[in-house]
């Protein structure tokens, strides 16, 4: 055989140690589709497939997609969750890099017209321009003129995920992502005052409301990974609700140069604005101490603090 493919690559269901409990014929889909191409799930594509269709389930009903919706799936990979979200009467564009599991995909639903599979790297694609002749060729009878995004991401391009889809509130009302347990708790429950606060958590409040939604146990995966998963749902924000700043690029590059002098006071971090003593009176200003450090604001403090400190 070519190209790494072997014949015999995963395990059956009685050797599945600790295999969570759930309906078998799930395990078997997703083992039989795996086997059919004989693929070796691959590290670097965050290859950890869906083995509990109830968890599927979950992240449909947690994005409370209707009929006639139009849903964005970032690696449908053997198609379980896509197979769910089609059940639930929806179109699903799902955009797969590899191209051995997105013409699996493609053959998995062959002459459904519910589904378009785009072999691409989502990272680089323009998402925009794909989902907004999307919506335009829709019914206009749809209840919502807003799409969602359900997908059971890679864990390596979380951060980019996120940064690509948060900012389009025109296009999306709701992103439902499972992903590492670590990053759904940093993007989703963190609070300031904290040491691991950082500016993807300024920026995820900035474009959306953030909610942890469930635990995932990593028993639920094939392969399983080394770390859990949790479900998060971001309820995105439309421009009209988006924090009064003069400008969004300055806005997020001000807080990333407080974030970079991490240890620094803002007044010292920020001189390349404003004078050490305009940013003490600012910070006053806004009930907070002279002498604060990045992790001690909330987005509304740094909101704040933008429009005082920078010439608008
Ligand atoms: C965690 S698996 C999930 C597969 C499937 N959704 C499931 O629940 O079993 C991630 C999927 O994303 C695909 N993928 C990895 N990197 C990608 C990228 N940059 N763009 C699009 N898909 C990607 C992988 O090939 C894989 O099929």
């Amino acid at each position: 055989r070519r190209g790494g493919f072997r014949r015999r690559l995963l395990p059956c269901i009685a050797c599945a140690k600790g295999a969570p409990s759930r309906n078998p014929d799930d395990y078997h889909a997703t083992l039989r589709a795996l086997n059919t191409r004989g693929r070796t799930p691959r590290k670097s594509l965050g290859q950890h497939y869906m083995l509990n269709n109830e968890i599927n389930e979950q992240l449909v009903a947690s994005s409370s997609v209707e009929e006639g919706d139009l849903v964005l799936e970032i690696g449908p990979g053997t198609g379980s969750l896509t197979n769910v979200l089609i059940n639930a009467g929806v179109t699903v564009l799902a955009i797969e890099k590899d191209p051995h599991m997105a013409s699996l995909v493609n053959e998995r639903f062959a002459g459904n017209d519910k589904l378009k599979v785009l072999q691409e790297d989502f990272v680089k694609c323009h998402i925009r321009s794909h989902m907004s002749s999307l919506l335009a060729s829709m019914k206009p009878s749809r209840k919502s003129r807003y799409a969602k995004v359900v997908s059971n991401i890679p864990f390596n391009i979380s951060t980019d995920v996120v940064k690509q889809v948060l900012p389009m509130g025109d296009i999306f009302s709701e992103v439902v992502l499972l992903l590492q347990e670590e990053t759904a708790n940093r993007l989703s429950v963190l609070s300031p005052g904290t040491s691991e606060y950082r500016p993807i958590n300024v920026f995820v409040n900035f474009y959306s409301v953030p909610e942890y939604i469930a635990n995932v146990p990593r028993s639920n995966f094939f392969p399983q990974p080394k770390v859990d998963a949790a479900i998060v749902r971001f309820k995105l924000k439309q421009a009209a609700e988006y924090p009064p700043v003069t400008s969004t690029k300055s806005f997020f590059s001000m807080v990333k140069s407080a974030f970079n002098g991490k240890r620094k006071m803002l007044r010292k971090s920020l001189q390349h604005l404003n004078t050490a003593v305009d940013i003490e009176n600012a910070l006053v200003g806004i009930g907070l101490p002279s002498n604060s450090r990045p992790e001690d604001l909330t987005m509304d403090d740094f909101v704040q603090l933008h429009n005082m400190i920078t010439p608008g």
